[in-house]
């Protein structure tokens, strides 16, 4: 090998411990998707998934395919990615201002320093739409990051697709079929680091704007879901993927699938002097998928099925993701004091303390 190919190696990436604090924790039902290679697997995973999905859309994904180690890798990169200097991540800044989270979002400063203490970067799918620069040392580690990115969308997002469509009595690759690949349509892998902030919210309640979100294990709590009875931290555990329902979803199952509000708080004493890392994965239906609710013979027995005329009709999941980005955007720049709630076509995004 001659030197120039040599890639440095990363140093390992060790979790934080547990938190000793008793918190109160949410009651979440875990899916082991392992079952549907089984007979009679996709039936009882549907049945278990119909228990919880009209009232709370996180749960939890076991038998997913991934080792502790391929995760921990994925962390192994991100943490030295953050250590780059502030001037190489800015070459790759994502245009927000677009609607386009693509690449790097800085910690906010300034006047606006009160806004977040994240940083981000954002690695789009890789299909030929999304290729960009990145720096090397994501280049020296494209492969692998594409691999573990792949098997999110292949072998976790896919399976879970067919047993919401199972649930709902619908064609089972009617919402793979919305989310093939190779097609025009942004998802990507987040690699996350909050600061330490005295702050008690690092981020405030909101539901996400995609299909499902993907949050790998990362022992430092702050992650709440809003409930019935207030806001419950969600646990996280090393042979898990904790998984929630975004707005894309909802809107196409009609209402029934809930995309759940949930939020960030300052870690616990134990843990809040260390930066929290967070490694994500946004899978968001093909651009030009209009967010209209499916037909089901499940809904239609509940009556709740919705119409096509409700709502969203037009607006397709490419323009709703743009809409809700840019105008989040326009808060932590400081172009407006509070948050817009209308995001597009008279639909409204809540947001909650
Ligand atoms: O960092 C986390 O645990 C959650 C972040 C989150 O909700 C988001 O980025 O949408
Ligand atoms: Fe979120």
């Amino acid at each position: 090998m001659s030197p120039a190919t040599i890639i440095k190696e990363l140093p390992d990436y060790e979790y934080p411990p547990q938190t000793s604090e008793k918190l109160e924790w949410a009651d979440l039902e875990a899916l082991d998707i392992s079952k549907l290679s089984q007979p009679g697997g996709i039936e009882e995973l549907s049945s278990q998934v119909l228990n919880f999905i009209d009232k709370n859309g996180f749960f939890y994904v076991t038998g997913h395919g991934f080792s502790g180690e391929d995760i921990k890798r994925q962390y192994a990169i991100a943490q030295e990615f953050f250590d780059l200097s502030l001037e190489e991540k800015t070459k790759y800044l994502a245009n927000t201002a677009a609607g386009d989270f693509r690449g790097y979002k800085a910690q906010a400063t300034g006047e606006n320093a009160g806004k977040d203490n994240d940083e981000r970067y954002n690695i789009p799918k890789f299909t030929p739409e999304h290729e960009r620069p990145h720096p090397q040392l994501i280049l020296d580690h494209y492969e692998e990051i594409k691999s573990f990115s792949l098997h999110i969308h292949n072998n976790i997002l896919l399976p879970l697709l067919r047993i919401f469509a199972h649930a709902l009595e619908i064609d089972e690759e009617y919402f793979v079929e919305r989310h093939r690949y190779d097609a025009k349509g942004l998802e990507y892998l987040r690699y996350m680091k909050y600061h330490p902030s005295p702050k008690e919210l690092w981020a405030i309640g909101h539901t996400d704007y995609n299909t499902l979100t993907f949050l790998f294990h990362q022992p430092i709590a702050g992650l709440q879901v809003q409930t019935p009875t207030g806001w419950k931290y969600v646990r996280s555990s090393p042979d898990s993927i904790i998984v929630n329902v975004a707005d894309a979803l909802e809107f196409l199952s009609g209402g029934y699938l809930k995309s759940t509000v949930h939020r960030v708080v300052r870690p616990p004493e134990d843990q809040n002097q260390k930066p929290r890392l967070s490694l994500i994965y946004f899978a968001r239906p093909e651009a030009d998928v209009r967010l209209v609710p499916v037909r089901s013979p499940l809904l239609e027995r509940l009556g709740l099925q919705k119409e096509v005329e409700e709502g969203l009709g037009g607006v397709t999941a490419e323009e709703w993701a743009r809409a809700r980005i840019a105008k989040d955007h326009r808060f932590r720049a400081g172009l407006v004091k509070t948050r817009e709630t209308e995001i597009i076509a008279g639909v409204k995004q809540k947001y909650y303390d």
